[in-house]
């Protein structure tokens, strides 16, 4: 177990690439205000433009879609399942970033230093973080492609625009919070994808709901945990990039309202149906006496 623990460590927190990597503004990968507008830009385009030409052409077959659709989600599912160990053991192990005591440990996860340097781990995985979320895209993309339209939701072009505004903030201002973000949402990521990919190989779970539940619960923590970085902010010694954090909550706070539709919309119709159901079956016990009913 322990060797385990120093392999993970090693290839996920100290190998030279990741503790020594710097997020330099202009040099590193995607670290402009351009290139963030052109990609969100290009996106927002290409979906709109697809959606109306895809009208008028036949859907690629689930032959073809469904396997590119299962490595896709299948690569994603990996690629957070490794941010979020990958996080997790940067918060356990930095000693540049992370003092030793667990609380304070738990409150660097929330409140990054005044003057916090946006190089090591934390700042590596935030700037794969950032890139997956480019990577993403190609859901909106496997959706269109299989002319599925309703799945094409406000919610769904929406979160994946921003997302990645709200990942190029988290980096540039060095914002708090950041850290419990990137576990958080690479964690729920590693069930949401794990539930794309079995649904995309045919096996579809009966925990739907559990998936929406977890993005739901994320976004609660976030208003939770906000709270106290925000007592730490005005009370302790500060915490970085605190005005940027008014983006995330805006943003979690919108999300937080769709998902909440979403939730009704799917669910709730099914507990209703439930008690109409339970409603009849009543009726007809006391029409029939004693007899059973299924
Ligand atoms: C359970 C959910 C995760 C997904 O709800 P849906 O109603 O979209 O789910 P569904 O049951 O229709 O999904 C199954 C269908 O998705 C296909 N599918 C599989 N992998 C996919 C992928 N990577 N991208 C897009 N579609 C994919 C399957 O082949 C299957 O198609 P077929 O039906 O043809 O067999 C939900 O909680 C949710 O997030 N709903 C919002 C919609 C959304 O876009 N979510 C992701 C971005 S928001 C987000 O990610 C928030 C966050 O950060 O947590």
């Amino acid at each position: 177990m322990a060797s385990v623990y120093s392999t993970l460590t090693y290839w996920l927190v100290n190998h030279p690439n990741i503790a020594n990597f710097t997020w330099t503004e202009g040099e590193t990968l995607g670290s402009t205000v351009f290139f963030v507008s052109v990609v969100v830009t290009a996106y927002l385009s290409a979906t709109f433009l697809l959606r109306y030409v895809m009208v008028s052409l036949p859907s690629l077959g689930p032959r073809i879609l469904k396997p590119i659709t299962a490595v896709h989600s299948l690569i994603l599912f990996l690629l957070s399942l490794t941010m979020a160990v990958g996080c997790t053991l940067s918060l356990a192990s930095s000693p540049d970033i992370v003092p030793s005591h667990p609380t304070a440990r738990f409150f660097r996860s929330i409140c990054l230093p005044l003057d916090v340097k946006p190089s090591g781990s934390l700042f590596f995985w935030a700037q794969v973080f950032y890139l997956s979320k480019i990577l993403e895209f190609g859901d909106t993309l496997l959706i269109i492609l299989g002319k599925s339209f309703q799945r094409l939701s406000f919610l769904h072009v929406y979160h994946h625009a921003v997302v990645v505004i709200m990942c190029f903030i988290w980096l540039r201002t060095r914002q708090s919070m950041f850290p419990f973000g990137l576990w958080a949402n690479s964690t729920v990521h590693v069930i949401m994808y794990g539930y794309y990919f079995l649904c995309a190989i045919g096996w579809r779970p009966k925990w739907k709901r559990l998936v929406t539940d977890c993005q739901v619960l994320q976004f609660l923590l976030a208003f939770g945990f906000a709270s106290l970085m925000f007592q730490e902010h005005v009370f302790g010694s500060g915490c970085s990039g605190f005005w940027a954090c008014g983006f995330n909550g805006a943003f979690n706070a919108s999300l937080l309202a769709l998902f909440f539709n979403f939730r009704s919309k799917n669910y709730a119709k099914k507990t209703r149906l439930d008690t109409w159901a339970e409603m009849i079956k009543d009726v007809g016990k006391k029409a029939i006496g004693s007899k059973k009913i299924d």
